[in-house]
């Protein structure tokens, strides 16, 4: 009877679709007017038209448009929203349960701190899951000995940690959260003299691994830091011998764990994660070949150890599992103040957005915490009968490798030291720069190397063939990383995902043209807002200066109050701000998600978007080439200080301060126009619309103003581009091109 129960179960959220639907068509109804309203009037030809200047009109016009076809694109994800309940307690006893690699890429320990990637690895290594069959794989690009070091110190902490944990039921399974946990109510352990003893025992020997580890970097010097130019290196950690076992009570049974640096040369591409992924692919294939794979950043520990188990109540699901390629779990952080003052909570990706594709096809497969079936990654060519050098000439000439992928579910565990030896020497030559020359790796075996955004672009090819994939958040995130917390990194990271998102759209990859595709016009709607959205900066820059401008040289570009089209601008601004606080209420916001959101939303379009924009154009047309600078996981005093009063810290290339600062000074000056206009000619009645965009970009530049004239702060705005901006940019730049360009 027992295995009639399902595993899972799918919930609907039907009144979010008729809410969502219903908004939609009146939206839509307002959208169709705001275009009559356009068009007649350039059609239009009497004396008021010929004095009006055409191109803020059309400018303003095209903003118009490319706004309401990205929002319209956006529809898709409010389709139709659900939700899942997982029951792990259904699933098979223990040894019938696959076995699963766990996948975790580091790249520079100056930027990723050693201490917090082995926190990742030994959040891993103590998942909820039988040990035999885990195997954890760490993939360190920088080829640093500081990594190397860092996890054979890691692997004698676990030994500690996981009986540790196994014993009083410990939730928290990264100790560096653990330990920094002021309640430690929860633990099953309680209060009881043994469990106190323990966790004193077993937090001085963190204490000691964690001092281990950074003296690690001191006595290394330069040689820990990354380097573009070293030889494959292979190593199962296997402890230290001159470690007496008597000193461990319990010998723990342990997952594998495997460090692998790829080889890198500065004259082979390198791909940047996505390379490094497929050599992982390759070399844990020889090594234990799971058919299941967990894939996390190094910042992205486990926080639920029965993630895995979670995972499984979708794979082992018979109605599912035939087409399920991977389950994506959120990406949740753990260091985000109450006031989240740069978004970095990605609120609306990971419930509205990625629910309302979890409804469709299955959500977008974002680079961590998913857990995915290897077979995917094969393409179309392990078929039978296919030909024994058909398949090298896709997968390259490994013939350990060619096992591995035609028996891809009879796992092929080390057991003596000589096979072991033979064993590491091809995973050495898998992962070797050229291994995969001439391939099909990256083009259409393992994750694909057209864009940065690899994740989206592997996950976006995988659905068009016909794979599905789930989306399970619950109150308990499975994984936490690190968010940015200042403006600079957050900015930059913008740039690389907007440029890599861009680059698929511009691409033979755009999804409304990409095929064939078995995805549906629901799915690649959603593909193609994801790609296009930092287009917005396109709008975005128009509406922050060409009403403006058009303000300070005497033209109206919006109807008159009293004109009968005049109420479609507002409803459409209220509409949309009512929908959005709307969906920020029925996922836990408030308020102040609303301003934040909004405000992060205009100033990454006028940056990162813009500059991630102009960047894949000039990868286009062969101007630049693709870069991946990862993202700092470092922070200072001075900046969570700053994060934690909710200032924003500026402490940033002038690259992005001076256009949101000129852009602040236009809105300024035009609004002070405006009002001084209203106040000595008393014409509200024509620039009422226009003063209003300005006044709300001025209360949304805040921080901007309170940056330059208040704070006194390192993150202030530095005076230099405050001038910069009120003595070039503004009255060279902005006014005199205004005056010229637009009056005509
Ligand atoms: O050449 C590289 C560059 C990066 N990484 C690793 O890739 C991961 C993601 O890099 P990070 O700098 O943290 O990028 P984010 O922008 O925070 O990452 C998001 O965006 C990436 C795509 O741009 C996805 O791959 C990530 O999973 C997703 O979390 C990190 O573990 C890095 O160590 C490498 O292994 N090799
Ligand atoms: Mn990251």
């Amino acid at each position: 009877m027992a295995d009639l129960q399902p595993l899972n179960l799918l919930h609907v959220h039907k009144s979010n679709i008729i809410i969502n639907r219903a908004h939609t068509l009146l939206h839509s109804i307002a959208i169709a007017f705001l275009i009559y309203y356009r068009v007649s009037f350039l059609f239009q030809n009497d004396k008021e038209t010929r004095s009006t200047p055409t191109w803020p009109w059309l400018l303003v016009f095209f903003s118009e448009l490319l706004l309401s076809f990205i929002w319209l694109l956006g529809q898709a994800f409010k389709w139709r929203r659900v939700s899942r309940t997982v029951f792990p307690e259904r699933l098979p006893e223990d040894d019938k349960l696959p076995a699963i690699d766990i996948f975790i890429c580091t790249v520079d320990p100056n930027r990723e701190p050693t201490i917090g990637v082995m926190n990742t690895v030994i959040s891993a290594l103590s998942l909820d899951y039988p040990p035999e069959k885990l195997h954890v794989y760490l993939s360190d690009d920088g080829g640093s000995s500081l990594t190397l070091k860092g996890m054979r110190e890691a692997w004698e902490f676990a030994k500690w940690w996981i009986p540790f944990c196994n014993k009083f039921r410990i939730q928290d399974r990264c100790p560096e959260a653990y330990f920094s946990a002021i309640s430690l109510a929860d633990d099953v352990g309680g209060n009881s003299d043994e469990f106190l003893k323990q966790r004193e025992i077993i937090k001085q020997k963190y204490q000691e691994f964690k001092e281990r580890v950074n003296g690690l970097k001191e006595i290394l010097g330069d040689a820990c830091s990354a380097s573009g130019d070293h030889p494959p290196v292979v190593e199962v950690i296997e402890g230290n011998p001159h470690d007496s076992k008597a000193q461990v009570l319990e010998q723990p049974i342990l997952p594998l764990l495997v460090y692998v640096s790829r080889e890198k040369r500065p004259s082979q591409p390198q791909h940047f994660k996505a390379g490094a992924l497929n050599a992982l692919l390759r070399v844990s294939g020889v090594i234990s070949n799971s058919p299941y794979i967990l894939m996390l950043d190094c910042d992205m520990y486990c926080n639920d150890p029965t993630s895995a188990r979670q995972a499984m109540c979708f794979h082992l699901d018979p109605k599912l599992s035939s087409s399920l390629a991977f389950v994506q779990f959120p990406q949740r952080f753990h260091n985000i103040a109450t006031n989240d003052i740069y978004d970095c909570q990605y609120r609306s990706t990971y419930t509205v957005l990625w629910q309302g594709m979890d409804g469709l096809e299955g959500p977008v497969l974002s680079g961590t915490g998913f857990y995915i079936k290897r077979v995917c990654f094969c393409g179309d060519y392990v078929q039978e009968g296919t030909d024994l050098m058909e398949l090298k000439s896709y997968f390259g000439p490994s013939n350990e490798f060619m096992k591995s992928i035609l028996h891809y579910n009879k796992p092929n565990l080390i057991n003596n030291r000589e096979s072991t030896n033979s064993l590491i020497k091809e995973a050495k030559f898998l992962a070797s720069s050229t291994y995969a020359d001439q391939t099909k790796w990256g083009k259409d075996v393992g994750f694909l190397y057209y864009a940065v955004a690899e994740d989206y672009l592997t996950g976006f090819t995988l659905q068009c063939k016909g794979w599905t994939s789930v989306f399970h958040a619950t109150s308990m995130p499975q994984f936490l990383g690190t968010a940015t917390t200042n403006l600079n990194d957050l900015l930059t990271q913008g740039i690389r995902w907007s440029s890599g998102l861009m680059d698929v759209g511009l691409s033979k990859f755009c999804p409304f043209i990409y095929g064939p595709s078995k995805m549906s016009f629901h799915g690649k709607m959603c593909y193609a807002e994801l790609s296009f959205f930092p287009l917005y900066c396109l709008p975005l820059w128009c509406f922050a200066t060409v009403p403006q401008l058009c303000l300070l040289n005497g033209t109206s570009i919006y109807p008159e109050v009293s004109n009968p089209f005049f109420i479609i601008f507002p409803f459409i601004f209220m509409s949309s701000s009512i929908k959005l606080l709307y969906e920020i209420f029925i996922t836990g916001g408030s308020y102040r998600s609303w301003i934040n959101e909004q405000r992060i939303w205009m100033i990454k379009s006028i940056t990162s978007h813009l500059y991630g924009c102009l960047d894949a154009f000039m990868k286009r047309i062969g101007m630049r080439k693709t870069s991946f600078l990862a993202t700092n996981k470092v922070d200072d005093d001075e900046q969570v200080m700053l994060y934690k009063k909710g200032l924003i810290d500026f402490r940033t290339s002038a690259m992005f301060l001076a256009p949101l600062v000129t852009l602040m000074m236009l809105n300024m000056v035009s609004f002070v126009v405006g009002m001084a206009r209203l106040i000595l000619v008393g014409d509200l009645e024509k620039w009422f619309l226009q003063v209003s965009i300005s006044f709300y970009i001025l209360v949304m530049s805040y921080p901007i103003m309170e940056g330059i004239l208040i704070r006194k702060d390192k993150g202030r705005i530095p005076p230099s581009i405050t001038i910069f901006s009120a003595s070039v940019t503004l009255p060279l730049i902005f006014l005199p091109l205004g005056s010229r360009f637009l009056m005509y």
